[in-house]
C-alpha cells in the first residue's frame, strides 16, 4: 500500500475547531526536534515562518530568506512530526511577480510537506490567492504588519491605527476571504480591529499582537521561550518564566491560548 497521504490534522480539523469556537494554538517551528516537542505539547499548527531569517540565520530582516532555505526547514519539521498541521511562509520575492510564479513556488513548499502556504499582503494578493486556491493549494493570507514590507512601512509599527487604515484592513480581509483564503494571520493591529475582522469573516483568524478576539494565536517559538535577542515586541510573553522545561512552557502556551488567558491586556494594542 501507499504511504498514507496524511495522518495529520487537516484544514478540515482547523475549520472544526473554529466552528466549535475553540481556539487554535500555533507556534513557529524550524527543525525536527522542536517540531516533535511542539506536536506532543498539543500545538495545532506549526508555522515554518520566514522569521527563521531572524532567529535561525541571524539576519536583520526576513528579506534575505530564500525558497530553498524554506524548503529545507519544511522538510525538517515534516520529518519530526506525524500529526500536526504544517503551514509554510512563501518568502520575499517568490509570490509577488505573478500568480503563475507563485503557484510554481508554492508547489515546491507543498511537495516538501507543507499543507498550506502563507502570503503577506492585502487586496493586491487576491488574484494570486484565487489562482492558487482554484488549483488545489490552500492559502493563508497575512495582513497588518507585513514584515517583508518593512522598508516600505518604515519599521515594525502597528498598522490600522487610523479609521481609514482600519477600514482598509477590514476591506482587505473580506476581499482575501472572497478570493479563497482558508485562513488569515493578522499581525500588530489594534485589538478592536482584530475583533471586528474576526467577527466579519467566516474563516479562522490567527492573531499576533491583534488582541484576544481571534480564532487562534501564533508567536515566534524563540520569543515565547525567552531566548530571542534584542527588545521583544509587546505582544510576546515568555512562557519559560515559571516553567521548568520547554515541554511545560509549550503546554502552558497551548493551555493559555485555548482558555483565552493569552493574550492579556499587556500584550495588546
Ligand atoms: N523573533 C522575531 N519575532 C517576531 O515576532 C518577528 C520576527 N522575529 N521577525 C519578523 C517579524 C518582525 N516582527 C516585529 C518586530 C518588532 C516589533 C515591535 O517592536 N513592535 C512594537 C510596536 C511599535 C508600535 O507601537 O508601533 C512593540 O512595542 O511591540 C513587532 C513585530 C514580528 N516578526
Ligand atoms: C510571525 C509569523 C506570523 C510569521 O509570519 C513568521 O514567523 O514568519
Ligand atoms: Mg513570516
Amino acid at each position: 500500500m501507499d504511504r498514507p497521504v496524511t495522518k495529520r490534522i487537516t484544514v478540515l480539523t482547523l475549520q472544526n475547531i473554529y466552528r466549535e469556537k475553540g481556539k487554535i494554538a500555533a507556534l513557529t517551528c524550524y527543525d525536527a526536534t522542536f517540531a516533535a516537542v511542539l506536536e506532543n505539547a498539543g500545538v495545532d499548527i506549526l508555522l515554518v515562518g520566514d522569521s527563521l531569517g531572524n532567529v535561525i540565520q541571524g539576519q536583520a530582516s526576513t528579506l534575505p530568506v530564500t525558497l530553498d532555505e524554506m524548503i529545507y526547514h519544511v522538510c525538517c519539521v515534516e520529518r519530526g512530526t506525524h500529526s500536526v498541521f504544517i503551514l509554510a511562509d512563501m518568502p520575499f520575492g517568490t509570490f509577488q511577480v505573478s500568480p503563475q510564479e507563485a503557484f510554481r513556488n508554492a508547489v515546491r513548499l507543498m511537495a516538501a510537506g507543507a499543507q498550506m502556504v502563507k502570503v503577506e499582503g492585502g487586496r493586491h494578493m487576491a488574484e494570486t490567492i484565487e489562482f492558487l486556491t482554484c488549483r488545489g493549494i490552500p492559502v493563508c493570507a497575512h495582513i497588518g504588519l507585513i514584515p517583508q514590507s518593512v522598508h516600505q512601512l518604515g519599521g515594525y509599527k502597528i498598522q490600522g491605527k487610523t479609521p481609514d487604515g482600519a477600514r482598509q484592513l477590514l476591506e482587505d480581509a473580506l476581499l482575501l476571504q472572497k478570493a479563497g483564503a482558508a485562513m488569515l494571520v493578522m499581525e500588530l493591529i489594534p485589538a478592536a480591529l482584530g475583533e471586528e475582522i474576526t467577527r466579519s469573516l467566516s474563516i479562522p483568524t490567527i492573531g499576533i499582537g491583534a488582541g484576544a478576539v481571534c480564532s487562534g494565536q501564533v508567536l515566534v517559538l524563540h520569543d515565547m521561550l525567552g531566548i530571542s535577542s534584542g527588545t521583544l515586541p509587546r505582544f510576546v510573553k515568555n512562557f519559560m518564566a515559571g516553567a521548568d522545561s520547554i515541554q511545560v512552557a509549550v503546554r502552558n502556551y497551548v493551555k493559555a491560548v485555548k482558555t483565552g488567558e493569552f493574550p492579556a491586556h499587556e500584550h495588546m494594542f
